[in-house]
């Protein structure tokens, strides 16, 4: 399978584009005529510009109106001139679209001769002609109206492009692509886009999304595509306002959604024949395995203090590294301060933070397969004689996620790479049973990316974008879990270091991990545990009880439980109940959560976290 990426989805130099669109792993580069106009470069030179990068030149789409135009005869003579920069780039398909000029007439046998004529002067070229009809065209924005025309203009040069925006953000069932004979469709295109009401010319301008951000129903129209035996290039066309991740990033999460895609298309449909390599499904989550720190020793010992007074005991301590095991139930901690290497690195640039993730999956290394082929980087560090080697790839903010596995010699890792310390007196469990989930944070605009990129690779449902109160300015949110709750993470996008997450963001400069949250069974007897020991939680004002109290008519007695122990709670409308209790921040940096979900409970407390980021805020002005 062949894939491409419109010129148009990003905003940067060609030279840059270019660089990131293959290193991203795509094939192709749809050029367009705003390209000359930035690049100031002749046809051949961009050509040559775009072959130099090892892409070729998937397609060339021009402004020009065609068909449907009053002056037929000057719109052929603009068309030849397109001919000319298409033949000097050496691209094999020029793109019209169905235009929305007010002038333009409609008349499907009009425009039918139209296109003829354009496929006849093309194809004495040896050049073809897509037509693309377009969501916001005048008379053509309906993709059985386009096929009628091509159809009836019957040239073997002229074919259609079908881009998934123009076809389903007008609402249209794709289903009757498979009608149409695989070799009239002669280019795809992919964009995803929110299902809000608005003009559809400034949809398809600003808001056309990565495949999987938004909410068409994309597979079903890639499935409808791959069933007439198309064969042909694959191809991402977006456009968007809002701020974008660098080049970079968006090339790497564009062409993992693409892929995804049709990956999840020929899953879905068996039968298609798609000329893409075969990896592994997305993994199930069965647990976090471990979460890592990256400490020196003076770190080490203030977070080791947090951790004993949370319920945590050393239990074991690595062979041959500076690394030791702190564990309560199943909750792994692992402490790194090696004086070299990759979590040394992490700790000069970030601080004490959390470096690695483990997660426990079905096949360790088939996760990792997955993700590879989908673009991430492995991840490989230099191993002693004694250490295993488990599986992992790059993630967040430069964050390394590792795989373990229960089928494998892997399940073993911590009786093979530690030695355990003899048991601590006097810490008290605090009936912390495991991981509920984690909290990233990251740049806004990396947000729908890095949503994708843990979407891709498991076996979890995206919860869709929330806002997070923060007088600081914009924090969006976005939960993924699997549907058990076995693994849960949720994700905040921030755009200024205003905020309480944003601050975390420039403070760390760029650690991922903000907190961490533990399930208990019973918040009250923890609390009651916590208190014995110097842990201290972060105060919770009077106000958000008052508060609290009108909003779900609790009783004294509950309230005063809650007051006493700074315990945050929330209810939904089917009775789930929620208890939060959160820790002081480590120095400026992450803090942990503690939480309990009774009856169901599914989400992470939104009416809590204006409280919450308003409680931490108030500690750093005091
Ligand atoms: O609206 C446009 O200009 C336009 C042009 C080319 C495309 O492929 C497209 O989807 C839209
Ligand atoms: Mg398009």
């Amino acid at each position: 399978m062949k894939t491409s990426i419109s010129s148009l989805s990003v905003s940067d130099t060609l030279e840059d584009k270019l660089a990131a669109f293959a290193a991203a792993g795509f094939d192709g580069i749809e050029i367009s005529e705003q390209d000359f106009a930035v690049q100031g470069s002749t046809p051949s030179e961009i050509g040559k510009l775009v072959r130099d990068h090892g892409l070729d030149v998937t397609l060339f789409q021009t402004t020009l109106a065609l068909p449907g135009m009053p002056d037929r005869a000057r719109a052929l003579t603009q068309l030849e001139r397109r001919l000319d920069i298409i033949s000097a780039l050496d691209a094999p398909l020029l793109l019209l679209k169905a235009p929305s000029d007010p002038q333009s007439l409609g008349g499907i046998d009009r425009m039918a001769d139209d296109l003829r004529n354009a496929a006849e002067r093309a194809a004495a070229r040896g050049l073809r002609i897509g037509f693309e009809p377009r969501a916001q065209a005048r008379h053509i924005n309906d993709y059985r109206d386009a096929w009628e025309i091509v159809r009836r203009a019957d040239h073997s040069a002229l074919g259609l492009v079908l881009d998934s925006f123009h076809v389903l953000a007008r609402g249209l069932s794709p289903e009757g692509i498979r009608a149409i004979p695989a070799e009239r469709i002669f280019h795809v295109q992919m964009a995803d886009a929110p299902a809000v009401e608005m003009d559809l010319d400034f949809k398809s301008r600003g808001f056309r999304q990565l495949p999987g951000e938004g909410d068409l129903p994309l597979l079903t129209f890639l499935r409808a595509v791959l069933a007439t035996g198309y064969s042909g290039a694959l191809g991402l066309d977006l456009r968007q306002d809002r701020s974008r991740p660098s080049t970079r990033n968006l090339a790497l999460d564009g062409y993992r959604a693409l892929v995804t895609l049709a990956d999840a298309a020929r899953r879905a449909e068996p039968s298609l024949n798609l000329n893409l390599p075969a990896f592994p499904p997305p993994s199930r989550v069965e647990d976090v395995a471990f979460v890592e720190f990256t400490a020196n020793e003076d770190q080490a010992r203030s977070l080791g203090h947090m951790l004993s007074c949370l319920g945590f005991a050393p239990v074991a301590k690595h062979k041959s590294r500076q690394v030791a095991l702190w564990q309560q139930n199943d909750i792994r901690i692992v402490v790194n301060s090696e004086p070299t290497g990759y979590a040394h690195s992490a700790q000069v640039m970030h601080g004490t933070s959390i470096c690695d993730i483990g997660l426990t999956v079905p096949d360790a290394e088939a996760a990792a397969r997955r993700a590879e082929a989908l673009g991430a980087r492995r991840f490989h560090q230099t191993r002693h004689p004694d250490e295993m080697n488990i599986p992992a790839v790059r993630g967040v903010g430069g964050s390394v996620l590792h795989f373990l596995d229960r089928k494998s010699d892997l399940r073993r890792v911590w009786k093979r790479e530690f030695v355990p310390l003899p048991q601590v007196t006097g810490v008290k469990q605090a009936g912390l049973r495991r991981i509920d989930h984690l909290a990233q944070v990251m740049q806004l605009n990396e947000l729908p990316g890095w949503a994708q990129f843990y979407a891709a690779l498991f076996d979890v449902d995206k919860a869709s974008e929330t806002r997070v109160a923060d007088a600081g300015g914009p924090v969006r949110s976005r939960a993924l879990q699997t549907e058990d709750g076995s693994f849960r993470l949720t994700m905040n996008g921030v755009d200024t270091h205003r905020t309480f997450a944003g601050r975390f963001l420039s403070d760390s400069y760029g650690a991922s991990v903000q907190h961490i949250a533990f399930h208990t069974d019973d918040i009250f007897e923890t609390a009651r545990v916590l208190a014995t020991t110097r842990f201290t939680a972060l105060p919770i004002p009077q106000s958000y009880y008052e508060d609290l109290a009108s909003a779900f008519d609790l009783s004294d007695s509950f309230v005063a439980d809650l007051v006493a122990a700074n315990i945050l709670y929330d209810r939904d409308p089917l009775g789930g109940e929620f208890f939060q209790l959160y820790s002081m921040p480590h120095g400026d940096g992450f803090f942990f959560e503690i939480v309990s979900r009774k009856s169901g409970y599914n989400g992470y407390g939104a009416r809590n976290a204006p409280y919450r980021t308003a409680a931490f805020k108030r500690l750093s002005t005091r």
